[in-house]
């Protein structure tokens, strides 16, 4: 279990992290969302002692990283990929680490085999490709075989078989009751992958719930019809608390109505219907509409609506 108390982080006048408060529980896959900026570095370099918070704690098993006896069989890590050895081939890379925490050497050709790379593991890792270094990161944070696994980005730059390589293996790994916390700025990578969701925007806490509860929270979604005499319909529906919006010559959009509502209050009125049905938010629009205030930096284009 991860615990996440209070914990905030000031670089000078920048609030980093801020008054976060969050759990990552065993035996889920549990993503730590935000848009670039958000403070999802910061949170994982405390969780590992690389960083200490201005306030508050974040504890793995009730205990501080630094107070874990032997922390690499504790917590798997991986916060960045790149950082190897480039000259080191991926065996040589996890031998070295093997062997500065007293794990066996056996176990370098175990996980290797689990991520893949055992045709490869001769190679200097300095020449893989982005995706092949995600790989050897993670092994890497295995390599103690943790019962807490922490992960930084751990799909950018996998394509999409290892995508789908990662998500049995975190989900294989959750189930054998561990914790498993990845971060991602990509709702589409995480909603794929993630039971549990942390969702922050500038250094906050923005919700947190199963991912099927995240999208409920975020709107009961939205009908959209199509008919040729969509003012008239569009008058029909007012209401309190129901808005129409016109999304083109013949179609609508309402909130604050179900699909039945406005099939019964158009044949009420006469009102031929082309199509009727409702849209549910995906993950995705989930997120976009809760980061919407959050997002640090963004361009003209996507300026928030
Ligand atoms: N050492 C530092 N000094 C000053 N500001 C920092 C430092 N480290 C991070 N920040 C700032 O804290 C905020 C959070 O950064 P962080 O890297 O944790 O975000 P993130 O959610 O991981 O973003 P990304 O998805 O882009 O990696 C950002 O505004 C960043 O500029």
């Amino acid at each position: 279990m991860i615990t996440a108390e209070h914990l905030t982080k000031r670089y000078g006048e920048k609030r980093a992290v801020e008054d976060l408060s969050f759990t990552a529980r065993p035996g889920v896959v549990t993503g730590f969302l935000g848009p670039n900026g958000a403070g999802k570095s910061t949170t994982m370099r405390m969780l590992v002692g690389l960083d200490s918070p201005t306030s508050g704690r974040i504890t793995i098993d009730g205990r501080l990283y630094r107070e874990l006896p032997d922390p690499l069989r504790h917590v798997g890590v991986m916060l960045d990929a790149r950082a190897v050895h480039l000259g080191r081939s991926a065996y040589h890379h996890l031998l070295a680490v093997a062997r500065t925490h007293d794990i066996p050497g056996a176990r370098v050709a175990e996980v290797l085999d689990l991520v893949g790379l055992s045709a490869v593991a001769h190679r200097r890792a300095g020449g893989f490709s982005l995706g092949m270094s995600q790989r050897l990161g993670v092994a890497t944070a295995l390599l103690g075989d943790p019962q807490v696994l922490v992960l930084d980005e751990p799909v950018n730059g996998l394509d999409p078989d290892g995508v789908l390589w990662i998500r049995r293996l975190l989900a294989g790994l959750a189930r054998e009751g561990r914790t498993v916390l990845l971060s991602s700025h990509l709702m589409s990578e995480l909603s794929l992958i993630a039971d549990d969701l942390v969702v922050i925007g500038q250094g906050r806490l923005l919700a947190a719930s199963t991912a099927q509860d995240f999208v409920a929270s975020a709107g009961a979604g939205t009908v959209r019809v199509a008919s040729p005499q969509s003012a008239a319909l569009a008058a029909a529906l007012q209401g309190p608390g129901i808005t129409v919006a016109s999304t083109g010559d013949e179609n609508l959009e309402i909130h604050g109505l179900d699909a039945r509502d406005v099939g019964t209050i158009a044949a009420g009125h006469g009102v031929t219907l082309f199509e009727l049905r409702t849209h549910r938010l995906t993950l995705e629009e989930a997120f976009m509409q809760i980061t919407r205030d959050a997002v640090e930096y963004r361009t003209q284009q996507e300026a928030p609506r």
